[in-house]
């Protein structure tokens, strides 16, 4: 199978990347089940990189109906060992303006229906997440951000999203209640993503596209589906500048990050003793401690 140390997650109104060269879909079985559509593969300015539309290409998954596992281990079956997000997030705060990107490094857990772990039947794991995102890999993409100059662009160094179930969105005093603990930003989507891709020893970093006031502001009108779309189409051909100035610099530069020994210390489980299927179902994630 071809393999790409570099994964592209697009999420709502991201649903491929024009500037991708020498495409090939591939379609990718994992013990988990299917993704939410096949990779595509192919070269940004010459580097392997592998592309999924999170929600499917023609988005059909609701943010509690995709498949993060299959996603996450889909990525680890071709060998990604760098995984950026984009996302469509609500702002959270006044200074992060529609079109505006974010970089977070934190995230606020309020889901409720989401499988975030590979690990159970037989096998035990815990690994750290206090540090969410990639600092590395976030440093990356904000340089990459800062270097484009992007008109009307404001670059937010850090936040924390708050990574809500849907598919409805928030109420308004939902929303007062995210302000008071100082959230930035707010999605549907990220949070058990970046878990997984943390079992999976994926360094993983996301770049927020804010598309909304989502429904605190007095000034703004409540988010609408419409409102997100229309401007993450007005985004979209920035996001993916970002993406490729990011591509590039790993590709030049790949920096070292935590998480790719995050299970080092996580397993609790005596392996030899652990059981066979299990074994078998993580092999790829524990084939380095086994
Ligand atoms: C289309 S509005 C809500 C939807 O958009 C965001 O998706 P993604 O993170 O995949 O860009 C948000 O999380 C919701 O899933
Ligand atoms: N306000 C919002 N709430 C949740 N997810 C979103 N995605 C884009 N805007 C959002």
């Amino acid at each position: 199978m071809a393999q790409a140390k570099i994964g592209i997650i697009g999420g709502s109104g991201l649903y491929k990347m024009d500037a991708l060269k020498d495409v090939e879909e591939v379609h990718v079985d994992t013990p988990f089940g299917s993704p939410s559509d096949a990779l595509i593969l192919g070269t940004l300015d010459g580097t392997q990189v592998a592309f999924l539309a999170r929600h499917g290409r023609n988005h059909t998954l609701l943010p509690s109906e995709l498949p993060f596992r299959a996603n996450i281990y889909a990525m680890k079956q071709l060998g990604v060992e760098y995984l950026i997000s984009a996302s469509a997030v609500g702002s959270l705060k006044e200074e992060a303006k529609p079109l505006d990107m974010v970089v977070p490094d934190q995230f606020i857990d309020r889901t409720k229906n989401r499988v975030s772990t590979f690990f159970g039947e037989g096998i035990v794991a815990h690994i750290a997440f206090g540090d969410s995102i990639c600092a590395n890999l976030a440093g990356v993409l904000m340089d990459a951000i800062a270097s484009l100059n992007l008109p009307d662009v404001s670059l937010h160094r850090g936040g924390t999203y708050v990574c809500m179930e849907g598919p409805a969105f928030s109420t308004k005093a939902e929303s007062h209640l995210y302000r008071s603990w100082g959230a930035t930003v707010i999605g549907m989507t990220n949070l058990p993503e970046a878990k997984l891709a943390r079992e999976a020893e994926i360094a993983y970093a996301t770049l927020a596209l804010v598309t909304d006031y989502d429904c605190w502001h007095s000034d703004h009108d409540s988010v609408t589906v419409e409102m997100v779309i229309a401007n993450l189409q007005r985004n979209a051909v920035n996001a993916q500048k970002v993406i490729q100035e990011t591509v590039h610099r790993l590709s030049q530069n790949p920096p070292s990050s935590d998480a790719h020994s995050a299970l080092k210390y996580a397993i609790l489980t005596n392996l030899e003793k652990a059981p066979a299927l299990t074994k078998q179902k993580l092999e790829l994630l524990l084939q380095k401690y086994l």
